[in-house]
């Protein structure tokens, strides 16, 4: 039976530090500010922003959730973007994904000043987390959030075998790189890989991203291994639910995410602690 790994807890714990960094911003005249911008009305977006404007204010960092109509232009959110990069009252930037469909994601994030780059993913700033220069560059929230996990439950990950599944933007890429950085022999696996549950069954650290719901069933996964879930899928009953069959998983994992309430939490709390970072390295 695998220990379970308590992101709400650990994501508390980070907070209360956030907490304590903004008050010691605040007493040297500087209060963080974050700029969340929301275009159309995907409603988990409305949720995991509002979400985040909360956890904003319980923490005592500035926020401003800026709403665009679903119809705006790529034109009309890129000047918003340029707006708020000129800005020098804002911190951190972060546009909430996915984006309808006439705007480019890729546009969008190239305008965002990497300064100000809320979500860390820019070009330059996942260039720099590729090179390991980490450094000073704000990091992908999610991939963070498992980073933090890791050393709290002291699971080593030198020379071990990481297999991330799932190759997207927020997750895979930027998760595959902390792995690599931190001396895991990383193996990347997505939609057209042949024989991927003969790769997942050799991963000692089990990374699934891939937003399908129970994608990973037990005989895919090692006897032993660190099983993270980084799924939001519903089931049939609409009941949310991982991308790992938890139940049958856990009694084969040394340490399991269980959904919710495992890597999730974890998102938000990294994008708190980056926006104190991002004000702090503008300083
Ligand atoms: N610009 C970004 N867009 C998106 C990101 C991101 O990191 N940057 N990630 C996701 C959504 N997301 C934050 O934006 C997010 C997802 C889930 C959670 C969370 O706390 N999940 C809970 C369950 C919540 C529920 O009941 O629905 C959990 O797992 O316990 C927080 C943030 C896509 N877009």
């Amino acid at each position: 039976m695998s220990q379970i790994i308590d992101g709400k807890s650990l994501a508390a714990e980070i907070d209360a530090q956030t907490m304590v960094e903004t008050e010691q911003l605040k007493q040297n005249g500087i209060t963080p500010h974050l700029v969340v911008i929301l275009v159309g009305e995907d409603g988990a977006s409305q949720i995991y922003v509002r979400n985040k404007e909360r956890r904003a204010q319980k923490l005592g960092i500035k926020s401003t959730v800026i709403k665009m109509d679903s119809d705006t232009t790529e034109k009309e959110l890129l000047a918003k973007i340029h707006e708020l990069n000129q800005d020098v009252d804002v911190n951190a930037i972060l546009v909430q994904m996915p984006l309808p469909k006439q705007i480019d994601e890729f546009k969008v994030i190239m305008a965002i000043d990497p300064k100000k780059d809320a979500d860390g993913f820019h070009p330059v700033n996942v260039g720099r987390l590729f090179e390991n220069e980490i450094a000073q560059t704000p990091v992908a929230c999610t991939p963070q959030g498992i980073m933090e996990m890791f050393k709290k439950y002291q699971i080593s990950l030198d020379g071990k075998n990481a297999v991330v599944v799932g190759r997207s933007t927020i997750v895979g890429k930027p998760m595959a790189a902390l792995l690599l950085n931190a001396n895991a022999t990383v193996t990347v696996v997505h939609s057209h890989t042949k024989d991927l549950k003969e790769i997942t069954k050799k991963a000692d650290i089990l990374v699934v991203a891939t937003g399908i719901a129970h994608f990973i069933k037990a005989d895919q996964v090692k006897d032993g291994a660190v099983v993270i879930d980084v799924g939001m899928d519903r089931d049939e009953n609409g009941k949310l639910t991982g991308d790992v069959d938890f139940e049958k998983v856990q009694e084969k994992a040394s340490f399991i995410t269980p959904v919710p309430k495992g890597v999730g939490p974890m998102t938000i709390s990294m994008l708190m602690k980056q926006t104190i970072d991002l004000t702090r390295w503008s300083v």
